[in-house]
């Protein structure tokens, strides 16, 4: 394919005349996690020609850009994005719902800039660059496998917190929209766990990065690229169904716990694990009472129920020392039924070990007991019942214990042998939901508020 011929020459003079551009299309974007706060500047990082613009064809520029904003997140800094922008004189019909706009001045003044991904010529140019790895400018591709030629792309219409392309069902890659500095664990882990043998997760073929290197430090991972399970469902699809239907969904509850399970076992195999006991435990709890104070703020509905929450977390220091005695380790960090997938013929894989993607990475990346993970499906059970007009709440307490039954059958350690500290992740995870769906999903705030409500209610509180 001729178009790979392309160049790393950065075009530095571009991001003044893009600024006004992006300033209105960026928060408008499912994966911006700044909304609500106003967008005060923009640095470019890098800027990378992935196919030259100042030609009649289409160009493709890779942007790593601070946004800057008031507010905590990304500190002074501001919050890194990876942008991929199309080029080109005009739109063609079929582009034209990825429209940026056209640029007024500067070296493309005239021209039309799009999201890039959006066009199957500069997708494939994408994935000609994993094909064939090595440095470009700043950018570095890497593989596993050899990769056919000729896939052709459509991009995942799924809402998300990155943005994804599959290739010709066979793969998908996943480009990473807020960028940190070191490796995204969800590179990190499924690679780990492949070396590890595990066939649970969908193993890295290939991948892209920037920084690190000679400069000291760990590069920062752009793009991951990994086979497409195709004909797969992902749990929450099949819970709403099994809803919908009246239908029960502990069976593939029970084999859902077997597998997260499974996973686990492989990454505390496969990866450090520390003791875990009471003082790492109250520190722990103190993250929860920290968030949960900082959840409070951003959202005052939380408020009442806050003594009430507190009392779950501190409920933790009752625990026994046998209680505390499992060892923290690398977990998925944000697991819920969207992130399994159910192959036709059973068997479960898990995807998506990015973590929440608002923590900052190096806490994403710290050992945790793995009872979190399942605090986060057992609320995924939650979630199903309480979006399904009419659902009894016996449905998920009989998906929770069957999960809790697969994993403690596959893992040799029941999750309910320590409630306390289920409870007190449980009630965590409900938190950052509350979080969550105020900042991107404001119609679902029903949904974690009315299990703040009866977690809250749970533990006696003065
Ligand atoms: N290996 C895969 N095979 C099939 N579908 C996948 C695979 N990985 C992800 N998906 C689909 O893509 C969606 C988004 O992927 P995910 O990793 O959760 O992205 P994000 O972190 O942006 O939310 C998932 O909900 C799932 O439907
Ligand atoms: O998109 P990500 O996988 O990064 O995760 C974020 O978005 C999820 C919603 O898409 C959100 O999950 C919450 O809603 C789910 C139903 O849509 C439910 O199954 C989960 O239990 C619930 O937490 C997730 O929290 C968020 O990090």
């Amino acid at each position: 394919m001729s178009e790979t011929a392309s160049t790393a020459r950065a075009p530095v003079a571009l991001l003044p005349s893009l600024v006004p551009l992006l300033h209105e299309w960026l928060p408008r974007q499912r994966w911006f996690a700044g909304k609500g706060r106003p967008v005060t500047g923009f640095q470019l990082v890098s800027a990378t020609e992935l196919l030259p613009v100042d030609t009649a064809g289409p160009g493709l520029v890779h942007l790593l850009v601070r946004v800057q904003q008031p507010g905590p997140s990304g500190g002074a800094q501001g919050d890194c994005y990876q942008l991929l922008l199309g080029v080109r004189g005009q739109l063609p019909p079929g582009l034209a719902h990825a429209r940026i706009g056209r640029v007024a001045d500067g070296p493309l003044a005239g021209r039309m800039v799009y999201e890039g991904l959006s066009d199957p010529r500069l997708a494939s140019l994408l994935m000609e660059r994993l094909r064939t790895p090595g440095p470009l400018g700043p950018l570095r591709f890497a593989r596993t496998a050899v990769i056919p030629d000729g896939l052709a792309p459509r991009v995942l219409d799924a809402e998300q917190s990155n943005s994804s392309l599959v290739y010709g069902d066979t793969y998908i890659l996943k480009v990473f929209r807020r960028v940190w500095a070191g490796a995204n664990p969800d590179l990190e882990l499924p690679l780990a766990l492949a070396r590890a043998g595990c066939g649970r997760v969908p193993a890295p073929v290939a991948w892209y990065e920037t920084g690190g290197g000679g400069r000291g430090g760990e590069a920062s991972t752009l793009g991951v690229l990994q086979p497409f399970l195709r004909g797969s469902q992902d749990g929450w699809k099949l819970a709403l169904e099994a809803l919908a239907s009246g239908r029960e969904f502990t069976e593939e509850a029970h084999a859902l716990g077997r597998a997260t399970a499974e996973v686990h076992t492989a990454l505390a195999a496969a990866l450090p694990t520390v003791a875990l006991g009471r003082p790492a435990t109250e520190h722990l709890v103190e993250g929860m009472n920290r968030r949960l104070d900082a959840a409070a703020q951003a959202v005052p509905a939380l408020m009442p129920y806050v003594p009430g929450l507190r009392a779950a977390f501190d409920a933790v220091g009752d625990c026994t020392e046998d209680d505390l005695a499992c060892r923290a380790q690398r977990v998925h960090g944000d697991l819920h039924l969207g992130q399994a997938l159910r192959s036709p013929d059973g068997q479960w894989s898990v995807i998506d070990f990015e973590g929440e993607p608002a923590k900052p990475l190096a806490e994403r990346r710290r050992e945790q007991p793995p009872v979190r993970d399942v605090a986060g499906m057992l609320r995924s059970f939650d979630y199903a019942a309480a979006s399904h007009p009419g659902a009894k709440p016996e449905w998920a307490e009989r998906c929770r214990d069957a999960y809790c039954s697969g994993y403690a059958e596959a893992s040799g350690s029941d999750p309910r042998s320590a409630p306390a500290l289920l409870r007190a992740y449980e009630t965590d995870k409900a938190v950052y939901e509350v979080l969550y769906e105020a900042r991107h999903r404001p119609d679902w705030l029903p949904v974690p508020m009315a299990a703040i409500r009866r977690l809250a209610g749970q533990t006696a509180h003065p």
